[in-house]
């Protein structure tokens, strides 16, 4: 049978196999309590009260999970076969069937274990998908979370945009289907090095906010006064995050919060990350007298971004943009 991860063991031999590194992945231990909202009670009188739980945990977490998100239960199963057949073809033909920018694997620019992330992605710009992928089956099943995800996102984002006293309309002009991406993610089952290794190193997200779709292998992890905290999967939930872009939006309100994937030398690993993205000439500035962060544009966020992780190895973020 054909190979149909991605050469990682090789590529990477000599990262593994350098002394222990000072610094283990250290996985964190308790599982916590993330707070779970159910949007179903939108709909009810209880609306208000649901809408301040979710700014509350955008300030205190920067993530939580939401049930009765009305993304039909059939369409996930759906898209997690797509995805293992999709992560199951040879190789090669990963490769060959995806732009440069489509698919990727590994960590080209690791220069340290701890930089590296085992795992590989299809990175899909909504604006792209008819023409990423060939098999139609496929292509309906993503195109049609697509948009169904950023409807969700759209009315989150609403939301938190609300309770800021913004217009709600505002970014929902500047996210679209044009602008938006959604990753599909594994993580193959990774060597056993005492030291651990990272499905996906420690981030930030660069959007205004991400939905996570994730199986029940569990790995995720965020950082809470501090300390890696797992997140336990909920298998009629899906995890939200806020990125860069609601943080200096929010003037900070909102946090971005780092998070990580942990692999596992037992399991192999999906997911799926919806990123709520405005138009590259977006500004973002907040509404604030005295801001935290200066006016910028999305389009001078990435290249920043991009530019970092080309010349130091990796993302600096928002620190980069303080007022
Ligand atoms: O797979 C996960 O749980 C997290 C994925 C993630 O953080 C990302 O794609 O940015
Ligand atoms: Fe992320």
């Amino acid at each position: 049978m054909e190979n149909s991860n991605p050469p990682l063991m090789s590529t990477y031999k000599k990262l593994l196999s350098s002394p222990p590194a000072p610094c283990n992945v250290d996985s964190g231990k308790e599982y916590c309590e993330l707070p779970v909202i159910d949007l179903g009670l939108l709909n009810t009188d209880r609306s208000e009260v649901c809408k301040r739980d979710i700014a509350a945990a955008s300030s205190d977490w920067g993530f939580f999970q939401v049930v009765n998100h009305g993304i039909p239960s059939d369409l996930l199963d759906r898209i997690q076969l797509e995805q293992v057949n999709l992560f199951h073809q040879p190789f090669d033909k990963k490769v060959l069937d995806f732009s440069a920018n489509s698919y990727r694997w590994g960590s080209p620019a690791a220069t340290s274990v701890h930089q590296l992330s085992w795992s590989e992605a299809y990175h899909i710009p909504l604006s792209q998908s008819h023409e990423t992928f060939k098999h139609n089956s496929t292509r309906e099943t993503i195109e049609e979370l697509a948009a169904l995800l950023l409807k969700l996102a759209s009315l989150l984002a609403g939301i938190l945009a609300e309770r800021l006293g913004c217009n709600a309309e505002y970014l929902k002009e500047k996210c679209n289907s044009e602008t938006c991406y959604m990753r599909l993610n594994h993580y193959p089952e990774c060597p056993n090095i005492p030291s651990g290794l990272f499905g996906l190193i420690p981030h930030t997200d660069s959007d205004f906010l991400t939905i996570l779709l994730q199986d029940q292998v569990g790995g995720l992890e965020l950082m809470k006064l501090g300390k890696w905290i797992p997140v336990k999967p909920n298998p009629a939930a899906l995890v939200v995050n806020i990125g860069d872009l609601f943080q200096a939006w929010s003037n900070g309100v909102y946090k971005s919060v780092e998070h990580r994937v942990v692999s596992s030398p037992h399991h192999e690993r999906y997911s799926v990350a919806f990123f709520l993205c405005p138009s590259y000439d977006t500004i973002i500035q907040s509404q604030e007298q005295s801001s935290i962060y200066r006016r910028f544009s999305f389009k001078e966020y990435r290249q920043q971004v991009q530019e970092d992780v080309k010349l130091i190895g990796y993302k600096v973020g928002l620190s980069r943009f303080l007022a």
